[in-house]
């Protein structure tokens, strides 16, 4: 069967020649049961899903599967519009009319005619080529409102109050028609004060069950976007730091902020909008059909048109933005590398040539404003006079029907407003349909965030009761992956040994750091194994490890917050006099009793109000409070002076029992140090006592002989 978006029209055609025969089936069977069986409102729903159902099924099983996704909303349209129609008729106008008990050959004709019209005029709005991309945003639009399941009594009620709210909506200008009426014709006082009292009541019913449909969407919609964003949150802080160096954290925390923000809106606002719009536009359509079925007639044909119109003028607008847009950032572009390359101009003489060139992008800009000027002109004619000439025909209709006696005035002013207020809310449905696409995006970049895994290998549930601490660095080789062709550590083997200090030392770029970041599992190596006390890092529990294991960095972090709370941060049960403990080992409690409020001194957004050192003597307590089995000062008393180095080094080397890792440039630090580890170019170069180094006469010699009269140069 053809494609209906390669032009032809032919499956609807034959769809709706099935469905006619379904109806001249019921005809057919009506006329023959004589009376005995007629339809209800029951019977017309049956009918229509039975003829449902069976349009679906041969669209399914004849037609492509892309031309059966593009006809199922109309398919749905066609077969459902009689019994919804009816359904309002009986709710709103308390009579059934039109579908049953036998349905009005007319009234089948015009709901297939009603269906295809808003079929097409939504097919014009959105075009064939978006549907693909649309079929991806109604996947994710459903699973956003999967998202929504623990708020479904909050979103039942506000869908609940929302289709109540459309309904006495779309009955205040039946009302006000009737008003007029009762204004225009013979006063009857009874029925004038019974359409003001339904008025008043149909008003005062829409505006607090709009209230409270607002007000539910909210709430749900608050619901929905606190439980994202933890979600969200949970997920980031399990991820790898390749992650964190690869994404920037101003695009992160706008994922969490505002995207999970529209994401919300997708669903609570626009869906809100849209459901509204819609519930409207069919409330307002029955009772359009009702009062003039061929006033109705003659308001559809003006939409398809206008849509087709809008659609067009849409297309140019959109391509004379963007090269509008193009020339504006040409403009700038070229006055301000004038500005700031002046002198550069000057020298050269060249401000004519300049100044040509600018006078040619603004004569550019120019020439788009007036096409797109021109364009807007015609555009906004021809919709004037379109519009204009329904109206004329709608007048000269209307004057017709009321003549003959088939319309009141009142009904033509109910019609009026209804008719204005049904191609407003056709033009919501539009937007909002356009916009709930467009937001949903927002939740791709949501969801891709909240599924990512972290790339590490998944930490294990080792616990062992006693840690001795031994670490073995087994051949590793490991490459950064924004570097992959660079090695940063090639084949690297040692070992350190629990209760002693070893010190990993060499030029800038030789791997210490990278051996540090192995150890606290920031990033796996290519090759090799890191091993603690001979089982590979991990298997062991995350949490687990990062009790037995603390590092302190070159450039500390701390939070904002009192000193208290940064040196007992992530500790439950700590007393302030462990806290000074900690504080006096780091050689902290000094400088802390000093400032304004002791220990509670706030010590301001990432600690800004303390120097560099204080900053490392509080981050060197923060660690030393938890008495970890491993511990890694990874140039951590660089900005120390050198008696506090000292001081510090003195109470670290007497730890008793702790595998202790030292990264340092000065060598003086490190001269105590049980073992020296040497390395240059990711290798290990040399390893041994400071004693046996030095007689060694190699590169830690060298190093050291280098540094030393750097130092005295300097002195
Ligand atoms: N995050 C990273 N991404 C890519 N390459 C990195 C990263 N960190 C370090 N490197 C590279 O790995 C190599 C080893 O760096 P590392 O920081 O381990 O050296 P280092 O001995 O600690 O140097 P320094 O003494 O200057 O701190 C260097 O060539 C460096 O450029």
């Amino acid at each position: 069967m053809a494609d209906p978006a390669s032009g032809s029209l032919w499956p609807y055609g034959a769809l709706l020649f099935l469905d006619l025969l379904l109806w001249l089936t019921l005809w057919t069977s009506l006329l023959c049961s004589q009376g005995v069986f007629l339809m209800n409102l029951t019977w017309l729903w049956v009918f229509r899903a039975f003829s449902w159902v069976l349009l679906h099924t041969v669209s399914s099983a004849t037609l492509n599967k892309t031309t059966h996704n593009l006809l199922k909303p109309w398919v749905a349209l066609v077969c459902f519009i009689p019994p919804v129609y009816d359904m309002v008729q009986t709710l709103l106008l308390r009579r059934g009319c039109g579908f049953s008990p036998v349905p009005v050959p007319l009234m089948v004709v015009l709901s297939a005619v009603t269906g295809t019209l808003i079929h097409l005029m939504w097919d014009k709005a959105f075009p064939i080529k978006k549907v693909k991309k649309e079929q991806e945003a109604k996947v994710l639009l459903m699973r956003v409102i999967r998202y929504s399941k623990p708020d479904y009594l909050h979103l039942a009620a506000a869908f609940f109050f929302l289709i109540l709210a459309a309904l006495f909506e779309s009955s205040i200008p039946y009302y006000m028609g009737k008003i007029m009426d009762g204004l225009s014709g013979e006063y009857k006082h009874e029925s004038f004060l019974w359409a003001i009292v339904c008025l008043s009541l149909y008003s005062f019913g829409s505006s607090m069950f709009t209230g409270l449909r607002g007000g539910m969407f909210m709430c749900s919609l608050s619901r929905l976007n606190k439980r994202i964003r933890h979600m969200l949150f949970q997920n980031l802080l399990k991820q790898d730091i390749i992650f964190f160096e690869e994404n920037k954290p101003g695009s992160l925390t706008s994922r969490l902020v505002s995207d999970t923000d529209k994401m919300g809106r997708s669903v609570a606002m626009n869906v809100n909008v849209f459901l509204r719009s819609l519930v409207k536009t069919c409330g307002m359509l029955v009772q359009m059909l009702s009062l003039s079925w061929q006033l109705t007639l003659l308001t559809f044909v003006e939409m398809p048109l206008l849509a087709v119109l809008q659609n067009y003028y849409n297309i140019h607008y959109q391509k004379t933005s963007r090269e509008l847009q193009n020339c504006m950032a040409e403009i700038e572009q070229l006055a301000s590398s004038v500005i700031r390359s002046v002198k550069t101009v000057r020298s050269f003489r060249a401000e004519a040539q300049e100044l040509k060139k600018y006078k040619d992008a603004l004569d550019k800009k120019r020439q788009i404003l007036k096409r797109k000027g021109i364009f807007s002109a015609i555009h906004l004619l021809l919709r004037r006079c379109l519009t204009l000439g329904l109206r004329v025909s709608m007048l000269l209709l209307s004057h017709h029907l009321i003549s003959s006696g088939q319309l009141s005035t009142g009904s033509l002013l109910a019609f009026v407003l209804y008719q204005k207020d049904m191609s407003l809310n056709m033009r919501q449905l539009v937007h909002v349909y356009g916009d709930i696409l467009n937001t949903v995006w927002s939740a791709e970049k949501v969801f891709t965030l909240l599924d990512r895994k972290p790339n590490m290998q998944e930490a294990g549930d080792w616990v062992p009761e006693n840690l001795e601490g031994r670490i073995t660095f087994d051949n590793i080789t490991l490459s950064y992956p924004s570097r992959p062709e660079s090695k940063a550590l090639k084949s690297v083997s040692i070992e350190l040994s629990p209760g002693k200090m070893t010190a990993l030392v060499g030029p800038s770029g030789g791997g210490k750091s990278s051996c540090v970041s192995l150890l606290q599992r920031f990033y796996e190596p290519q090759q090799g194994k890191v091993l603690l006390d001979n089982t590979p890092l991990h298997e062991y529990q995350h949490q687990y490890l990062c009790r037995q294991m603390a590092a302190v960095s070159q450039n500390p972090v701390l939070f904002s917050g009192s000193v208290k709370y940064n040196i007992a941060y992530g500790l439950r049960d700590c007393d302030i006099e462990q806290v000074k403990e900690a504080a006096k080992k780091a050689n902290a409690h000094d400088f802390i009793c000093r400032l304004d409020e002791g220990y509670d001194t706030d010590v301001g957004e990432s600690g800004k109000r303390l120097s560099s050192g204080q900053k490392q003597c509080i981050a060197i307590a923060r660690v030393l409070i938890r008495n970890p089995k491993i511990l890694i000062l990874d140039e951590a008393t660089s900005k120390l002076d050198i008696n506090t180095q000292h001081a510090v080094q003195e109470v670290l080397s007497g730890l008793k029992g702790q595998t202790l890792l030292v990264v340092a440039h000065r060598l003086q630090t490190i001269e105590r140090a049980d073992h020296i580890i040497y390395m240059e170019g990711g290798m290990v170069m040399e390893q041994g006592t400071h004693e046996q180094l030095m007689a060694k006469r190699g590169s830690y010699f060298h190093l050291r002989e280098k540094l030393f009269t750097e130092d005295s140069d300097q002195g």
